[in-house]
């Protein structure tokens, strides 16, 4: 279980969230979903340790987290995907994605697990491209299964569909939820479209004004409720 506790954070003089809480636990996909600029990047670097909170705990399967550095959190099973697909543009596919086994133990690095070829079945077509040659949408996909392949229980996720076309965007949540139905692997997906975030997700968190303002089940019962919080 992750559990972020009563967080504010922000960058120099700006909060930016002040006084979030949530869960998401192994197993489950957990959305957080706002509108542009509300902090939902913010939260998600908060909870890889790219951001410091000035209050609050960030838990991680009982341990306190908030005063760990990104490596540390990532060794303990935190891999965070940036919005943006930040992969290694002049490395080849299979440089990427080996250099995801880094966040393993030594003797646990035995190589590529062939289920992420399973998942990405274009990597493997790509394996001796450069990274910086693929598409948009196969550079997502590397960025995502390169997290993969560290073993992570608590995969963060900031907007992975984000400018891809339609058929990457649903093999991207076919695996997102794939990977939760493992139950090995907990996903936070940073959204800002209803419709992608509750395809895939459990159980979603709204953020408006750096706060919590709406959580529950992901059904079609709160939907609307969603919606009104979403519109500018
Ligand atoms: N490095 C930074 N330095 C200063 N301010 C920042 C920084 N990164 C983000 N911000 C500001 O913090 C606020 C929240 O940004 P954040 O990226 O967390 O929002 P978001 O909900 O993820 O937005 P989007 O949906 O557009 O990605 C915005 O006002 C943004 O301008």
């Amino acid at each position: 279980m992750l559990t972020v506790e009563s967080i504010r954070a922000g960058y120099d003089e700006s909060v930016v969230l002040n006084d979030v809480s949530i869960q998401a636990e192994v197993g489950k996909v957990t959305a957080v979903l706002g509108r542009n600029g509300v902090g939902k990047s913010t939260l998600i670097k908060t909870i890889a340790g790219l951001v410091k909170p000035s209050a609050g705990s960030v838990e991680w399967m009982g341990d306190k987290m908030e005063k760990k550095a990104p490596e540390l959190r990532a060794r303990s099973g935190i891999a965070y995907v940036p919005q943006g697909r930040e992969i290694f543009p002049s490395l080849t596919v299979e440089e990427n994605l080996l250099l995801g086994l880094e966040a393993l133990p030594k003797k646990e690095r035995t190589g590529i697990p062939k289920q992420v070829f399973e998942w990405f079945p274009v990597l493997l077509e790509m394996m001796h491209r450069k990274g910086g040659d693929l598409s948009g949408g196969q550079q997502q996909q590397l960025a995502i299964a390169r997290a993969i392949v560290g073993k992570p229980k608590m995969l963060l996720l900031d907007e992975p569909m984000e400018g891809i076309q339609p058929s990457i965007v649903q093999l991207i949540q076919d695996v997102i939820i794939e990977i939760a139905a493992s139950q090995e692997m907990g996903i936070i997906l940073v959204e800002h479209s209803l419709d992608l975030a509750f395809a895939c997700a459990d159980y979603y968190y709204i953020l408006d004004h750096g706060t919590i303002v709406s959580e529950g089940v992901t059904n079609v019962a709160h939907m609307d409720m969603v919606k009104r919080h979403l519109v500018v």
